[in-house]
Formats: structure tokens, sequence, C-alpha cells
């Protein structure tokens, strides 16, 4: 069967990855988390002292560009995909609060956006791929033959995440989630490069109210229709 390429983006913690990773796995499709990508850029700016307080040093970081390395793997015990940072699995680093706090700010920078885009699309270059972010249908891939927006309530989604983090058995405090995924939706939407913003051809989906076989459901009917049109 000829192979697709799906583009899921929306807002901060509603979903997006765990509907694209089911729809990958049961498809047989690579699944890339490109938020993760500018995730792994801001812990290597955190631990590599670029971005201290609420200043980045940019010069540096456009010298280093190139020399960081992310990649993914499979992992076995979950079968999800672990990110990588120059060998390193990060994977839990990643979604510590201090990197979602400064993700939003490295994530407006135009050269960084540059390179992951540059390396996202390489990645889809055969397609048969599921990829989500902020700007995926937009600018990685518009011409993606399957795109989807998915936005919930800030209050639902804080709470998933909350909920997410809790059962890590990482500290979180809910107010401190809602305040971030609220921020970072502000800077997505209003970021000079590439603003978080649904592709008119994509389809909406708010699933405050769905589960997630609901969505899952959802989505694979989605998938069905662009595949299988008749
Ligand atoms: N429909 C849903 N109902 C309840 N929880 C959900 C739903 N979809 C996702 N979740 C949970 O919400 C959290 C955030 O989901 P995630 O897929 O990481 O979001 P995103 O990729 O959009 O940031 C995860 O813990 C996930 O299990
Ligand atoms: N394609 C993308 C993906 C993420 N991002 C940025 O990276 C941040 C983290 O993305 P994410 O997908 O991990 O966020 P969560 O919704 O999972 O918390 C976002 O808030 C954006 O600032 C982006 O700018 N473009």
């Amino acid at each position: 069967m000829k192979k697709i390429t799906i583009a899921i983006d929306g807002f901060s913690s509603c979903g997006k990855s765990t509907m694209a990773k089911d729809l990958a796995r049961e498809i047989g499709y690579i699944y890339i988390d490109s938020g993760a990508m500018y995730r792994a850029v801001t812990l290597y700016s955190i631990e590599n002292g670029i971005f201290t307080g609420t200043a980045i040093d940019t010069e540096t970081l456009k010298q280093r560009i190139n020399d960081i390395q992310i990649s993914f793997q499979l992992n076995p015990a979950t079968g999800r995909p672990d990110t990588y940072l120059n060998g390193v699995n990060v994977e839990d680093k990643i979604r510590s609060m201090e990197v979602s706090n400064k993700v939003s700010p490295i994530s407006t920078l135009g050269f960084v956006r540059q390179e992951m885009v540059k390396q996202q699309q390489a990645m889809g270059e055969r397609k048969g791929i599921v990829m989500d972010g902020r700007d995926i249908g937009t600018t990685v891939f518009p011409d993606a033959e399957l795109k989807v927006f998915v936005t919930a309530s800030a209050e639902i989604r804080a709470q998933r995440r909350y909920d997410e983090l809790k059962a890590k058995g990482q500290e979180a405090s809910y107010e401190e989630i809602l305040a971030n995924v609220k921020q970072r939706d502000d800077i997505d939407q209003n970021r000079e490069v590439s603003p978080l913003r649904k592709a008119e051809d994509a389809l909406l989906l708010d699933n405050s109210h769905l589960t997630i076989e609901e969505q899952r459901d959802w989505l694979r009917e989605k998938f069905q229709s662009v595949v299988n049109p008749d």
C-alpha cells in the first residue's frame, strides 16, 4: 500500500504524541516527536551554560547547533522511542519542568528551527511517517496527505500532564503546570518563525471529552479514509 505522511499539530499536552505513537505502531510507520528535538536542544543549552536564568547566549548556540546530534531509539520496555542527545538517553530529563519552562524561548530562534526542520524533512523523505509538533502541517510537511490539529481546554491539558508526572513519581504542582501550558501556548502562537496555527487543510480535533481509545479510533478512521477513500 502506498505510504503517506501524517502531520499532527496542536497545543501543548493535549495528547498529540499519544495518538501519533499509537497510530504509527499500528500501521507500521515511523513516529517522530518533533517537540522532543526542541526539548533536547534546550537541555543541551542548560547543561552547557548557554541558557542561564532567562538569558540565552544565541551566538554560542548558533556556533554549536551542528554539534547537537539528536536521535531516537526504540525502547523495548515501553515499545516507544526514547530521545538521545549526543548518544545519551535523555528521555526523562527532557520532560522535566525546567526544560518545559525553557523550551518555548529556544523554539523561537530561527536558526534552531531551520536545523530541526531540515532534520525532520530528511526523516520523512520516504513517507510512512507520523510526526507531531507545532509546525508539521504548516512548515515541515505542507504536502502531508493527513493533517490533524488537536486541542483541549488548558485546564484539562494541565491535569493530564500533572497525572502523568505524578504517575512517574515526579514532583509536580498543578498550578505550575497550568501556568507553563498557557505560557508555552502564548509564545508558540505568537513567535515570528512558524507560529503554532492550524493549517487550512488540517482536521480539527477537540479531545477535551474523548478518551484515549476514542481519539485513537477517530485517527485510525481518518487514516483509513485517506488511504482507502472508497
Ligand atoms: N484523551 C485523553 N484523555 C485523557 N488523557 C489523555 C488523553 N490523551 C492523552 N492523554 C494523556 O495526557 C498526557 C499528555 O499527552 P501527550 O500525548 O504527551 O500530549 P502532547 O504530545 O500533545 O504533549 C499523557 O499523560 C497522556 O497519557
Ligand atoms: N514542531 C515543534 C514542536 C515543538 N515545538 C516547541 O517545543 C515545545 C515542546 O513541545 P512538546 O511537543 O514536547 O510539548 P508538549 O505538548 O508535549 O508538552 C513546544 O512548546 C514548542 O515551543 C516547536 O516549536 N515546534
